[in-house]
C-alpha cells in the first residue's frame, strides 16, 4: 500500500485547518458552507485581500510570518473603515515548497493572530499549484447600521492625519534583501515589520466616530492619500518632509544624501498597513487625546482644499513624483 501523503488536501483541512474553525459557523470543515446567523442592527463588512510568493513575500519567509501577514493585510483593511472583525475564508494555493511542516507553521501563524485579534476561521480551500504559493484572505467584521466610514468623505477644511510610522515596509523588504547598512537590531526591526505589520485594530473606534474620510496605507502613503482626493472630489496638499519617520527610517534617512529622494521613497514605498484618514481640522486636539491614550502615534501630514489631485510638497517647495506608489502592472 502506498504511504499516505500527510501533506494532502483532507489532511491539511481535517489536521491544520479545522481546530481554528469557529465553532459553530464553520460547521467544522466538514461541509460545503459556513452559515453565519444575520446581527440585527449592523452591517456585514466584508474585504479581500492575497498575498503572491515573489510579489508581496518573498520565497525564504517563514510560512508562519506568511499567515500572518496575510492576517494582517485585511485586519488593517477592515480597521481603517472602523470595523470589528470576526471571522474569515481562507485560500490556500500550496506551491511545491509547502510541505507538512510548512503547512503547520502557516496553521500555526495563523492560530496565533485569530487569538491576538478575536477571528475565526470559516471555510474556505484548498490546492496545489505548480507556480509560487499565493493565499488570500476574505474577512468578514460588523459595523453599526450605516457607520463605515467611506473614501469619499473628506471636505475643504479637514486636515489629513495617518498613524503610526511610515516606510519600514519599504525599508523591511531593502532588509530582507541585505541591500541595507544599519545596526543589526534595525535590520531585524524592519524585517519583522516586513514580514508582520501591525494593523491599526485599537484606532478603529476613533476612525469610526472621528473620520470624514479613512482608508489603509498599502500601495504608499502619497498613493493612497489620492485614493482619498479622487473618491472625494477634493485636492489634498501634503507635506512630506511631516510623514512619520521611525528610529531605523530616521538612521537610514542620515546615510542618504539626497534628503528629498529618501522621503519620496518613504512616503510612496507601500507596505505600511497605517491608517490615513482625514478629520475636521478643528477635531485635531481630540485626536490627539484619543490616540495618546491607545499609545498611538498620530501625525497631521496635509490638509484638503478645493480641487483635484494630491499636490506634495517638501519643506515649502512643489514635487513632481516619478511615482505615487505601488501598482500591479
Ligand atoms: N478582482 C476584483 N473583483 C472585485 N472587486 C475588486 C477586485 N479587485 C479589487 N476590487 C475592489 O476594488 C477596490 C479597490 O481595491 P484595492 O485592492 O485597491 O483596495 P485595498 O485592499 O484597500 O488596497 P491593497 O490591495 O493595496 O491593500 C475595493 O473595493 C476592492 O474590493
Ligand atoms: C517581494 C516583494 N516585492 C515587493 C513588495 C512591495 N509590494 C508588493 S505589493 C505592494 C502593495 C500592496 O499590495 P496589494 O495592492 O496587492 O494589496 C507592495 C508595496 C513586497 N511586499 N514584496
Ligand atoms: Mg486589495
Ligand atoms: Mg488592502
Ligand atoms: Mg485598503
Amino acid at each position: 500500500m502506498p504511504a499516505v501523503d500527510v501533506s494532502g488536501e483532507f489532511e491539511t483541512i481535517a489536521k491544520l485547518l479545522a481546530p481554528l474553525a469557529h465553532p459553530e459557523w464553520g460547521r467544522g470543515l466538514v461541509d460545503d458552507v459556513a452559515v453565519v446567523p444575520s446581527r440585527p442592527g449592523f452591517d456585514l463588512v466584508l474585504t479581500k485581500d492575497a498575498l503572491v510568493e515573489g510579489v508581496h513575500f518573498l520565497p525564504e519567509d517563514p510560512l508562519d510570518t506568511v499567515a500572518q501577514k496575510l492576517l494582517r493585510v485585511n485586519l488593517s483593511d477592515l480597521a481603517s473603515k472602523g470595523v470589528e472583525p470576526f471571522g474569515y475564508l481562507l485560500a490556500c494555493h500550496w506551491s511545491q515548497r509547502c510541505g507538512w511542516p510548512e503547512r503547520q507553521a502557516f496553521a500555526e501563524g495563523l492560530a496565533r493572530d485569530q487569538k491576538e485579534f478575536g477571528i475565526h476561521l470559516l471555510g474556505g480551500d484548498t490546492v496545489v499549484t505548480p507556480g509560487p504559493a499565493s493565499f488570500s484572505v476574505t474577512l468578514m467584521g460588523w459595523a453599526k447600521a450605516g457607520r463605515v466610514v467611506a473614501r469619499n468623505g473628506a471636505r475643504p477644511g479637514d486636515a489629513v492625519f495617518v498613524t503610526g510610522q511610515i516606510g519600514d515596509g519599504f525599508l523591511g523588504l531593502k532588509a530582507a534583501q541585505g541591500a541595507l547598512t544599519l545596526a543589526l537590531e534595525r535590520i531585524e526591526a524592519l524585517i519583522d515589520h516586513y514580514r508582520r505589520p501591525m494593523p491599526q485594530t485599537a484606532f478603529a473606534e476613533v476612525v469610526r466616530d472621528m473620520a470624514t474620510a479613512s482608508l489603509d496605507v498599502s500601495d504608499g502613503l502619497i498613493a493612497d492619500i489620492g485614493h482619498i482626493a479622487e473618491a472625494s472630489g477634493v485636492g489634498i496638499e501634503l507635506d512630506m518632509e511631516r510623514t512619520p519617520v521611525s528610529l531605523a527610517g530616521q538612521a537610514w534617512l542620515e546615510t542618504r544624501v539626497d534628503r528629498q529622494a529618501a522621503f519620496e521613497q518613504l512616503a510612496t514605498g507601500g507596505d505600511d498597513y497605517e491608517i490615513a484618514f482625514t478629520a475636521p481640522a478643528a477635531d485635531e486636539a481630540a485626536l490627539r487625546r484619543e490616540a495618546e491614550r491607545r499609545h498611538i502615534r498620530l501625525t497631521r501630514v496635509g490638509q484638503v482644499v478645493a480641487g483635484a489631485g494630491v499636490r506634495v510638497r517638501f519643506e515649502g517647495r512643489p514635487v513632481e513624483l516619478a511615482r505615487a506608489g505601488w501598482t500591479h502592472g
